[in-house]
């Protein structure tokens, strides 16, 4: 496979993440929508993909077939069925795997497979849709040329870092699951800030934008989050009584105990 030019990817699975990379793929220069095919037993929802350009199926193998990077997107318990099902229309000499599957390990795809295709893991979250998902990627055996393809297709849809493959269950709390907490914290916000008088849309710009800021102020400046604390805090001031209070209650205490509660869920010992 060479480093740039492949002729499809087939997204198996075009449920809520399987869209929004398919979405996220659509606005890069990285193929065209011809080049992309998506599949779903219910293709229902997702026809407006259709509309884009993007080729719909029901038949996982029909895809295999016609990509040459496939991109495993189904649930966990769906894994064992499907790769049954394309395991003969994958070819060890022309594909390459990328599974977005949490919490299955790639000795245990490799095995489900029983043929050395090249298996690369990705953990990407559903801001990938919007080209700023933070993507962590771990190999074994995959070829340079199919290692750097992989970085730069998910750098153009966002960050993306190389891990060892014992943080990739870390990896999906902190980065895919991540993308719930940092909204529930938006949510709370706004729900805060239509108390102390703003309406609900306002308030909604108001704390989204917020934490944007914040966000790029970390990733631009390189900084801890507490440089820039310190540059907000009046001594006395408004601020940092909140924040102390916002202590006392607990929140940092219950986002670590929740990130540690989520990771036990998928944890295991590899
Ligand atoms: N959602 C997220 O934020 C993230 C999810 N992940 C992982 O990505 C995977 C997908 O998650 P998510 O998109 O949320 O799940 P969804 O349930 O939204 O999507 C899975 C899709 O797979 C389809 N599917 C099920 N069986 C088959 C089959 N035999 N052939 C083809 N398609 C099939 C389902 O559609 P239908 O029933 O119509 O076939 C469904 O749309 C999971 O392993 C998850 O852990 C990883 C990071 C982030
Ligand atoms: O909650 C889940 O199981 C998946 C894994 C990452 C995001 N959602």
């Amino acid at each position: 496979m060479s480093s740039i030019a492949i002729s499809r990817i087939a997204i198996i699975g075009g449920g809520n993440l399987g869209t929004s990379i398919a979405e996220g793929l659509l606005q890069t220069g990285f193929l065209l929508p011809d080049q992309l095919i998506i599949t779903r037993r219910n293709l229902a929802p997702i026809r407006y993909l259709e509309q884009k350009g993007v080729q719909l199926l029901t038949s996982n193998s029909a895809a295999v077939q016609q990509a040459d990077v496939v991109i495993l997107a189904v649930k966990p318990y769906n894994v064992k069925d499907v790769l049954t099902e394309v395991a003969p229309a994958l070819l060890p000499e022309k594909h390459l795997l990328i599974s977005v599957v949490t919490g299955v390990t790639i000795d245990e795809l490799t095995a489900l497979l029983a043929k050395p295709v090249a298996v690369i893991r990705a953990m990407p979250n559903t801001a990938i849709a919007i080209r700023e998902s933070m993507t962590c990627l771990s190999f074994k055996k995959a070829t340079t040329e199919q290692i750097t393809w992989t970085e730069q297709l998910f750098n153009q849809l966002g960050k993306a870092i190389v891990i060892d493959e014992k943080l990739m269950d870390a990896a999906t709390i902190l980065g895919a699951c991540g993308i719930a907490y940092a909204l529930r914290f938006i949510r709370a916000s706004i729900q805060g800030g239509i108390e102390i008088g703003f309406d609900a849309r306002t308030a909604n710009l108001i704390a989204a934008q917020t934490v944007k800021g914040a966000a790029e102020l970390l990733i631009r400046g390189n900084r801890h989050p507490e440089e820039e604390i310190d540059k907000v805090t009046t001594p006395k001031g408004c601020t940092i009584a909140g924040l102390n209070e916002m202590e006392h209650q607990g929140f940092s205490s219950s986002l670590i105990k929740g990130i540690t509660v989520s990771y036990r869920k998928i944890a295991r010992d590899e």
